[in-house]
């Protein structure tokens, strides 16, 4: 058996090149037919990997994985998970008191993952410290896009500002291209676009979107609506590793191993177009 490498951001690209592998044989072998079928058996072979390697290489780290069970409950001191009594008495999740925590998406876009030809869609792995100096607190973390034949992550964090940037969202003759989702778009999307002057570029996943982002085939990737810690923190870890910006759509920090993991929003571009489309947020969402 192959030993995984010691530093931590090393072993997040090596788990999610791992996992990305076996779902790309889990989709040679179920194939198309039956999508429902191959989503579950994605999401499964996925996160069966991921937390059997995690159990193994990093026993005493806490995990937050989307396919855990009652991995959405948010905790709440005094009430039990998601405000229900608490038939445990109460107890918090390891993970609020853990020192570090691996929170992971083990397939990221499964709805695209299902859908014979595309490529957009990923493995999250991302590790959070009590001791993080950033906001978000994320130490390392990894993007696999298989299907893409790449992985990302804040090991050799890739180059800033993307190669292909053009002029594009400088005020310049190129339009902002906009990353955003193809199946559940944010409400105000259209009305965004037209005050920036955007194109869009609907796109499934958020890792698969945010990689757009960091290799320049987008300017940025707006979210809003719903969606939880693993949807983006192992991108906006590579992200904010390379100098993207990545916060709330209104500005503020993103925050990770909360008792809540609902992260609904966020707003993910280069620096220098950030004012600009933080404003226009402002505009469009009222805050
Ligand atoms: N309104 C919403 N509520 C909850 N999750 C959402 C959401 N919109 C997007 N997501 C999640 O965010 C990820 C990227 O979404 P999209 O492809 O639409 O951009 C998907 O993750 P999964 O594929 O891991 O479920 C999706 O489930
Ligand atoms: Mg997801």
């Amino acid at each position: 058996m192959a030993t995984p490498p010691v530093i931590d951001g090393a072993f997040a690209r090596w788990l999610a090149e791992r996992a990305g592998q076996a779902l790309l044989d889990v989709r040679a072998e179920v194939g198309h037919d039956d999508p429902a079928a191959l989503k579950a058996a994605g999401d499964k072979v996925a996160h069966d990997l991921l937390r059997t390697e995690l159990a193994r290489w990093r026993p005493a780290d806490a995990v937050l994985s989307e396919e855990d069970d009652g991995s959405r409950r948010a905790w709440v001191a005094g009430a039990g998970a998601g405000g229900d009594p608490a038939p445990d008495g109460g107890a918090p999740p390891a993970r609020l008191s853990a020192e570090r925590v691996w929170i992971i998406d083990p397939l990221d876009g499964t709805r695209e993952f299902s859908e014979e030809g595309r490529s957009d869609w990923a493995v999250h792995v991302a590790l959070w410290s009590r001791q993080g100096s950033a906001s978000h607190q994320l130490v390392a973390g990894a993007v696999a896009l298989p299907a893409q034949h790449r992985v990302l992550g804040t090991d050799q964090p890739p180059a800033y500002p993307p190669m292909t940037v053009g002029t594009a969202g400088a005020g310049g003759v190129m339009p902002v291209r906009l990353a955003a989702s193809r199946s559940r778009p944010p409400a105000f999307l259209t009305g965004l676009v037209e005050d920036v002057g955007a194109v869009l570029v609907p796109m499934g996943s958020a890792g698969a979107k945010i990689a757009a982002v960091i290799s320049g085939e987008a300017d940025a990737y707006v979210h809003a609506g719903g969606q939880y810690e693993w949807d983006s923190a192992a991108p906006v870890a590579v992200a904010t590793a390379t100098g993207l910006h990545a916060s709330r759509v209104d500005g503020s920090a993103l925050k990770y191993n909360e008792p809540d993991p609902k992260l609904p929003d966020l707003v993910v571009c280069r620096k220098d177009l950030a004012p600009r489309l933080l404003a226009a947020l402002q505009r469009h969402i009222g805050v």
